[in-house]
């Protein structure tokens, strides 16, 4: 059936919108067998999901994969990062999980980072300043407007841990993931009792964070396609699987076009920005990742091209037309009270013009972050590496490429975050360093686009409406 050459391993990546499994052959990192089933996402006031929705959606990609996850030896689950998933006495959810891109915790995020030394001592502590993206923010929000659901909870788990503990019946998480929490230490690698006191979390609630290359369990389940006995990987963040399933090596930086637009590069330092922008996460490696992260990327670019009844593709030259597309409030830059502007309307303004506007607001964001996130001497003209979802679209290769100036290399493999999980999977059998097992498989192979000329007149003139109509996106709609 598989025809494989080595041993298989299975890799899932469960973000905002889907699940994705794949079965990758070890030997030559070959994907034999793929499967994805969708989540839903509330809309309204915040972002939340169902986490029993993302272990259906699990056991359906598995589903798919066929006889070839039945051969898996390893299994490992990177996941979209943040999510506050509570649980029961029973392991049951208390509440659906508040998600990474709900920003009602905002208020909470401000407040913690003032009460507990200011955005210095949360950078220097935990590498990152708290934004309402943050767990720890969200389990604030909860306290304050949920008491009983926190009442409720006997265990806190993150969107990874939670699929992981339910193969395995271990708590674990690992370094990656944990970073993301806002109650995790980078300064001191473990769960910081200062911040956990501060908002009445007690440390038994969370899981055991494992080492990476150590084995977080075996399947103990039989309702799904495993072999009794698989070894389940600790798993991490979405964004640290995507960097392992890369085999990122410094100075090489990371565009992902997803629900969320990231950019990332692996640094020399461990990272601690006060101004916030750039969050100083732990890979899933024993490295760091600096990462900034917006709420509104391919979503809120389909939405206004829906909006507009045009296909994605429809884009003409912006001319003087802003539109920042900040439909679910911003992180970066931070305004999470912020909704969509649009600037500039003429009577002989185009609808292709609105949409391609509409991408330059959402690149415009990720690349002025871009130069915060690499270190002081990283090489300005090395190829931008786009992955995620968007980084197939036409109009999202030519956007990043005229606003970067850059070279852009898109990869031929599509999953690069469940490519991560398999290569950290296919480590625990081979006892190899997963980023050497992704640089063997050649994940990063595919074409470089060659860099075209700079378009900085549009980068100075979205920079120029983001400070003129601060107050305006600072106080959104309210
Ligand atoms: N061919 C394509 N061109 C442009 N965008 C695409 C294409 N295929 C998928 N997408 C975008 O990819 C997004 C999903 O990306 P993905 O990285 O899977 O998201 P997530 O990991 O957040 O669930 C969709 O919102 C869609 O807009
Ligand atoms: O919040 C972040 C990173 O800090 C997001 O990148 C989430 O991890 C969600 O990722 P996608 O579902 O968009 O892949």
């Amino acid at each position: 059936m598989s025809a494989a050459e080595g041993p298989l391993v299975v890799g899932v990546d469960t973000s905002t919108q889907s699940t994705k499994a794949l079965v990758v052959d070890v030997a030559t990192g070959r994907v034999v067998a793929s499967g994805q089933a969708p989540h839903t996402v509330s809309s309204g006031a915040g972002r939340e999901s169902d986490p029993r929705q993302w272990w259906d959606a699990l056991c359906e990609a598995l589903r798919q994969c066929g006889d070839a996850a039945r051969e898996a030896a390893a299994v490992s689950i990177g996941g979209q990062q943040h999510g506050l998933v509570t649980l029961d006495a029973q392991g049951e959810p208390v509440r659906p999980a508040l998600l990474w891109n709900d920003v009602r915790s905002a208020p909470q995020a401000r407040r913690l980072t003032e009460e507990l030394g200011g955005a210095k001592f949360w950078a220097e502590r935990t590498g990152s300043v708290p934004a309402a993206s943050f767990t720890v923010t969200k389990w604030a929000w909860l306290a304050e407007n949920e008491p009983e659901a926190v009442r409720a909870t006997r265990a806190v788990r993150l969107p990874h841990d939670y699929l992981t503990e339910r193969l395995t019946g271990e708590c674990t998480t690992d370094r990656g993931d944990a970073s993301g929490t806002g109650w995790w230490a980078s300064a001191t690698e473990a769960y910081d009792p200062e911040i956990l006191a501060h908002v009445g979390l007690d440390q038994a609630l969370l899981p055991r964070v494992v080492r990476p290359g150590e084995v977080a369990g075996t399947v103990h389940r039989h309702d799904l396609p495993f072999s009794k006995g698989t070894l389940v990987a600790p798993g991490t963040g979405d964004n640290a699987a995507a960097a392992l399933g890369r085999g990122l090596r410094p100075g090489s930086p990371v565009l992902s076009l997803g629900t969320s637009g990231t950019v990332y590069a692996v640094p020399r330092h461990r990272p601690a920005d006060p101004t916030g922008t750039v969050a100083g996460f732990a890979d899933a490696h024993g490295d760091w990742l600096p990462l900034a992260c917006t709420l509104n990327c391919t979503l809120a670019v389909d939405r206004l091209a829906a909006l507009l009844g045009l296909d994605r593709e429809a884009v003409e030259p912006a001319g003087g037309v802003t539109l920042l597309p900040y439909l679910d409030g911003e992180r970066t830059p931070n305004l999470p009270h912020a909704a969509g502007l649009l600037t500039g309307l003429r009577h002989d303004t185009t609808g292709g013009q609105l949409l391609q506007a509409a991408y330059d607001g959402a690149v415009h964001a990720l690349l002025a972050a871009l130069d915060l996130v690499l270190d002081e001497d990283a090489d300005r003209s090395a190829p931008l590496l786009l992955i995620g979802g968007g980084a197939r679209g036409t109009a999202w290769q030519q956007t990043v490429r005229r606003l970067s100036g850059r070279p852009v290399q898109v990869p031929e493999a599509r999953e690069l975050v469940a490519l991560g999980a398999a290569a950290q999977a296919a480590g625990l059998l081979t006892g190899e360093d997963p980023a050497a097992v992704a640089r063997r498989w050649d994940t990063a192979r595919g074409p470089v686009l060659e860099p075209v000329e700079r378009d900085g007149a549009t980068m100075d003139r979205i920079s120029g409406v983001l400070s003129d109509a601060a107050a305006l996106l600072e106080r959104g709609t309210d």
